[in-house]
């Protein structure tokens, strides 16, 4: 039984820890993760929350532990070490109820190219157990909500990649999860498709109250508000506030803090990186 169990059950919670109240509760917690492949160590204890309806970049060159960090989120990989909760429930202990909360968009394309855009959702609903009638509903909701209903009996095939990004996302909601973890989601897509998926995604966490975990290595994708964890050669350096960051790297902008902190040279935002 859970923490949550027992509260509900209203059991004696006397040697049950103090859970934050549901607001309060991070929409993902990171807790002294580490994972090594053989001898090679990706991730090094690192630690960080995402709140609740945030946008939070996930800021790290390539080979910084992104897509692993990714991979234990989802269990596509077991955990060595740590803890990770998402709304409080814990991932190794509790997957069923963790990962009902979650959607996410994985690096590579997963689409079928030769269905189009609702069969490719209809067919992910039929694997999330959802019915018929209320799959065609979402899918006509997720679709409107990532501007992309005008194109729902277009083969997938016939989309643009900024498109095709946009539907992976849209699949990715359609269980209603309450947290979206996109690794490097515009990868390959020209300056304006990027500009659009970051909209759409950013209108999710003002206008849905989605919490969002976004990965990329590209300094200007982070917007002056967002919260941001850099992340370089698996440790944790920095997580805050975008200004409290870069003040406290005693930068003059991400590109110089990044620097400071890691040694590393900044990378632009040029549609090929
Ligand atoms: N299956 C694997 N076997 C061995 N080493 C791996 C494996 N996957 C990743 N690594 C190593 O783990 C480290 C972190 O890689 P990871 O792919 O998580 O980084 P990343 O930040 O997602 O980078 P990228 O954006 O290039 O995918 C790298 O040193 C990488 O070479």
């Amino acid at each position: 039984m859970t923490a949550t169990d027992a509260f509900s059950a209203g059991q004696n919670t006397q040697d049950i820890p103090s859970r934050p109240a549901a607001a309060e509760m991070p929409a993902l917690s990171i807790d002294g993760v580490s994972h090594s492949y053989g001898a090679r160590h990706a991730l090094i204890d690192i630690g960080f929350t995402v709140a609740p309806a945030s946008f939070t970049a996930l800021l790290g060159l390539n080979g910084a532990g992104k897509s692993t960090l990714f991979s234990l989120i989802t269990r596509l990989f077991g955990i060595q070490r740590g803890h990770i909760g998402i709304f409080g429930h814990d991932v190794a202990h509790a997957p069923g109820e963790a990962l009902r909360l979650l959607g996410v968009v994985f690096q590579p394309r997963t689409l079928d190219l030769d269905l189009s855009v609702t069969q490719n959702l209809l067919y992910h609903a039929a694997l999330h157990g959802i019915a018929r009638r209320d799959a065609r509903v979402r899918s006509r909701e997720v679709l409107a909500r990532i501007g992309l209903d005008d194109r729902a009996g277009s083969k997938v095939r016939d989309l643009s990649g900024g498109q095709m990004r946009r539907l992976e996302i849209a699949r990715a909601l359609l269980h209603r999860p309450r947290l979206l973890l996109l690794d490097e989601a515009t990868v390959g897509l020209d300056v304006k498709a990027r500009a659009d998926i970051l909209n759409h995604v950013r209108q999710l966490v003002t206008e849905q109250g989605i919490s969002v975990l976004w990965a990329t290595h590209l300094f200007d994708e982070i917007g002056s508000n967002d919260d941001l964890v850099i992340l370089h050669q698996g440790r944790v350096l920095a997580q805050g506030k975008v200004a409290q960051v870069i003040a406290d790297a005693g930068g003059s902008d991400i590109n110089t803090a990044f620097m400071r902190l890691t040694g590393s040279t900044a990378q632009g935002g040029s549609p090929s990186s």
